[in-house]
């Protein structure tokens, strides 16, 4: 069975591509709530909408087909047995597993069509929504003065985390914060349910699993080489059994693990390096020491089914040999200069889009960083970032690629 999932790389040309188009979720944000939803400050929507259609849009003109992982969990839910099931797993994964509420929770999802039950789902539902037929103790004695039974999926938009694709096959990942577990269950339900992908995907490591890890952290480097950072979302622990499994399963052969800052600015390796050409990479030179090192460790698969293992620092050593390549060229956020890098990568200046060799998408707040990359020869399309940028993710947070053109 031929799978519909082709990544070999981070840069051949983009052909289809799975965003969210953000939605109500953003407007259930409280300045109470968001940091625990990992957001910085609250989007104003119909802004942030129009912001994710041009940015769409400027995928589709340039040759990608585009699909809403909406679209795609509404279809994968038509038939009521999978819908009763995912809604029973979202309450549970929500923490009501009995009692009152975890049957009004229920009973209110169930009665709701498949596309009014996804748009529930990013949104989440509120204390008042849902009727109780009879009460009990956790019910009435709810201290809580959050009014979310169902939290609201803010981050939903950010498609590129919950999932990678990784060559014919996918990394569904057991997020980090509460705030997110639940969106990578809605992957798992496209892959399984939705008859586009149904059967036909292999699965390199599941969400059902104590160590995290995010697709931000995920970078295909060749149709052999994987990059995965340890970063605050993902831990080396993740890294070796998603290892394990590529080098079992799969062409990939290598490993290479970077080790990033833990902090919510730099939260994957995505918002600090990206390639994007052959032999070009964004980096923000905050993650390197003075002399360009950082830890970084490749793995191979040894005999036995071990793995083998070596420290490097310096990084561009450790791509040249990866990639075969005589000369790398990493191309600073906001021209090196301290003000500059730190205020553009804190709008995500390190986190571009390939859509094909030498060719990006990024945010046009970035101007620095992207005049940068126009004298180092990389092709630009800015698209509009005022709302989007809020959420601290860029063009390649926003989008999880299904399908590339395998590279010359
Ligand atoms: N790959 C990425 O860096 N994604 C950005 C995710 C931002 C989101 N607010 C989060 O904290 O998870």
């Amino acid at each position: 069975m031929t799978s519909p999932i082709h990544v070999n790389s981070e840069i051949g040309r983009l052909k289809t591509v799975m965003l969210h188009r953000p939605g109500h979720e953003i407007e259930n944000i409280t300045p109470d709530s968001m940091d625990r939803l990992l957001f910085d400050d609250i989007p104003y929507l119909p802004i942030a909408q129009a912001e994710h259609d041009f940015f769409a849009q400027t995928l589709r003109e340039n040759g990608t087909e585009v699909l809403y992982a909406e679209d795609l969990l509404a279809e994968a839910l038509t038939a009521k047995k999978v819908r009763q099931e995912f809604i029973a797993r979202q309450v549970k994964e929500a923490g009501f597993i009995v009692g009152a509420t975890h049957d009004a929770l229920i009973e209110h999802l169930e009665s709701l069509e498949p596309k009014d039950l996804v748009a529930k789902i990013y949104e989440g539902v509120r204390r008042e929504e849902i009727e109780y037929q009879e009460l009990d103790l956790a019910a009435v004695s709810a201290e809580s003065t959050w009014t979310f039974l169902l939290d609201p999926l803010p981050n939903a938009y950010f498609t590129r985390d919950p999932q990678a694709a990784i060559g014919n096959g996918m990394s569904v990942n057991k997020m980090t914060y509460p705030a997110r577990q639940r969106e990578s269950m809605i992957t798992e339900y496209i892959l399984n349910y939705n008859t586009r992908f149904a059967s036909k995907v292999p699965i390199w490591r599941g969400r059902d699993h104590v160590s995290h890890i995010e697709g931000g952290d995920e970078l295909v480097l060749s149709d052999h080489v994987v990059a995965i950072g340890i970063s605050q979302r993902t831990s080396a622990q993740a890294i070796v059994e998603i290892a394990e499994q590529l080098f079992k399963g799969s062409n990939f052969d290598t490993v290479i693990a970077i080790a990033i800052p833990h902090n919510h600015a730099m939260m994957h390796l995505d918002t600090v390096f990206t390639m994007i050409n052959y032999d070009q990479f964004t980096i923000h030179p905050a993650i390197l020491t003075d002399d360009g090192q950082v830890d970084s460790w490749v793995l191979h698969p040894g005999k036995n089914g071990k793995i083998t293992l070596k420290h490097y620092t310096q990084l561009v050593e450790v791509l040249k040999r990866a990639l075969g390549k005589s000369e790398i060229d990493l191309i600073p956020t906001g021209n090196g200069d301290p003000i500059a890098a730190a205020r553009e990568q804190w709008n995500d200046g390190s986190n571009t889009l390939a859509i094909a060799p030498g060719e990006v998408v990024t945010y046009d707040r970035n101007y620095v960083s992207n005049d940068l990359l126009r004298k180092h020869g990389i092709i630009v399309h800015e698209v509009r970032s005022s709302e989007l940028s809020r959420g601290r993710g860029g063009p390649r947070c926003m989008s999880c690629p299904l399908v590339r053109e395998d590279l010359e």
